[in-house]
């Protein structure tokens, strides 16, 4: 049976975050890229740029082919212990407080804009026809 792999915690992995010296987290596996750099076809900054996070994502969102990801097989190094990765960046401001707050007193206007004209239109043709049959 082969020996357990490796545990990483998450501060250690992101240590390696040079051109000489890179670690990558994907998929809960943890690989060092530094001798892959120079021929990675999709350049060294990527890498670099996938570094000191949970890359995954980035990895899965270029569509890596079957080739790629046999070749990952030979810079892996170990598992990341997942609960010292840090919660993913869901950063959506919520917004729509002042949003509706412009947009509301904007919409009763318009439709004032529209109702008082009308209202006094009736007025002037109900106190004309009141008058007239007097
Ligand atoms: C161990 C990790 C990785 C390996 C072995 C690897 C390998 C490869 C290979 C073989 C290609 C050529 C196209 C293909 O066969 O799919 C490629 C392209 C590419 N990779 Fe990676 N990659 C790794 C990680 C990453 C990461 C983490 C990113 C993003 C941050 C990335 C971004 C790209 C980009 C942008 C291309 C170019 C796509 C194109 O222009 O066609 N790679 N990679």
């Amino acid at each position: 049976m082969a020996s357990d792999p490796k545990v990483h915690l998450f501060e250690e992995v992101a240590k390696h975050n040079k051109t000489k010296d890179c670690w990558l987290i994907i998929s809960g596996k943890v690989y060092d890229v530094t001798p892959f750099m120079d021929d990675h076809p999709g350049g060294d900054e990527v890498l670099l740029s996938a570094t000191g996070k949970d890359a995954t994502n980035d990895f899965e969102d270029v569509g890596h082919s079957d080739s790629a990801r046999e070749m990952m097989e030979k810079y892996y190094i170990g598992e990341i212990d997942t609960s010292t990765v840090p919660l993913k960046r869901t950063f959506i401001p919520p917004q729509q407080t002042p949003y509706n707050q412009d947009k509301t007193p904007q919409f009763v206007i318009k439709i004032l804009q529209f109702l008082v004209p009308i209202f006094i239109l009736g007025l002037a043709f109900a106190v004309r026809s009141y008058t007239k049959e007097k």
